[in-house]
């Protein structure tokens, strides 16, 4: 039986981990948080590590993963370019998962918005809004960075060339071609996205709601338990979910 470790397990998603494996009657290793467990047993007495935490946590867990040669999945959000530089690392040792969202509905969302940004041209404006709840510490979301991605790769634009985040005050006009991110925080909503492409007299709008964390979680089983068949490198939900 594959025992699963947790990192950030008292969280509300490693909670939510925590009840997908009783429901599935999965084996738990055992799980970390900021100021509990210990990392050093916990990752050695793992098959395979999942990480819901912080990215302050994620230096340490790929050394101890790669020390131990254990996979992970990450879906801890808010990542920066150092952190990824650190993902492509440890891949070229241990089989590495990383998603701003491992539900399937986000990631056939994904799928949806490249198409239809490839269809479209740099005529339809391409903006995405999302919502989480009050608690939530990254702005924009890992999942409305997805679909940044995804709509960028449609277009044939790398996005970090195209974005438009924050726009406060004299903004002047939008840039042709520019993907917008805006984020509205509030209550508990577990997580909405919209991508919204619009043009002279029309607008379509491709939408994901999330109606509770347990999504997020069977992704994140299922992930893991498809990781630790796998050989070394850096690998991204739609594998998991054959899109
Ligand atoms: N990819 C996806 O599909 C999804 C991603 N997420 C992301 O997952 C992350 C966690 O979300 P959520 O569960 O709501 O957050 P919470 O704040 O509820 O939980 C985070 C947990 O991680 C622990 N933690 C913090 N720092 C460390 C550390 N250095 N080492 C070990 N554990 C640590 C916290 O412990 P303590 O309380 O002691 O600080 C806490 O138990 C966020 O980045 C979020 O955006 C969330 C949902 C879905
Ligand atoms: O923090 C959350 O709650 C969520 N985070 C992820 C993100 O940043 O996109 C995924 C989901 O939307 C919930």
């Amino acid at each position: 039986m594959t025992a699963i470790g947790i990192i950030g397990s008292a969280g509300r998603m490693g909670m939510a981990i925590l009840a997908e494996l009783g429901a599935q009657g999965l084996t738990l290793a055992g799980g970390v948080d900021r100021h509990e467990g210990d990392l050093a047993k916990l990752v050695p007495d793992s098959d395979v590590l999942i990480d819901f935490s912080s990215p302050a946590a994620l230096a340490a867990t790929l050394d101890a993963c790669t020390r131990a040669g254990k996979p992970i999945v990450i879906g801890t959000t808010g990542l920066e370019a150092e952190h990824h530089r650190l993902i492509d690392e440890a891949a070229r040792t241990i089989p590495v998962l990383q998603t701003g969202n491992t539900s399937l509905g986000v990631n056939l969302l994904a799928a949806l918005v490249e198409e239809a940004a490839r269809r479209l041209d740099d005529d339809w404006d391409i903006e995405i809004v999302e919502m989480h709840h009050r608690h939530k510490v990254d702005a924009p979301s890992g999942t409305a960075l997805l679909l940044g991605e995804a709509a960028a790769k449609g277009r044939g634009i790398a996005l970090a060339d195209h974005s438009e985040r924050g726009r406060d005050g004299i903004t002047g006009a939008r840039a042709k071609g520019a993907i917008g991110f805006a984020a509205l925080r509030g209550g508990s909503v577990p997580g909405d996205h919209s991508v919204i492409l619009a043009t002279e007299g029309e607008s379509i709008t491709l939408s994901h709601r999330a109606e509770n964390r347990a999504i997020f979680a069977r992704g994140a089983v299922k992930a893991a338990l498809w990781l630790k068949d796998q050989p070394a490198g850096r690998y991204a939900m739609k594998s998991v979910l054959g899109l």
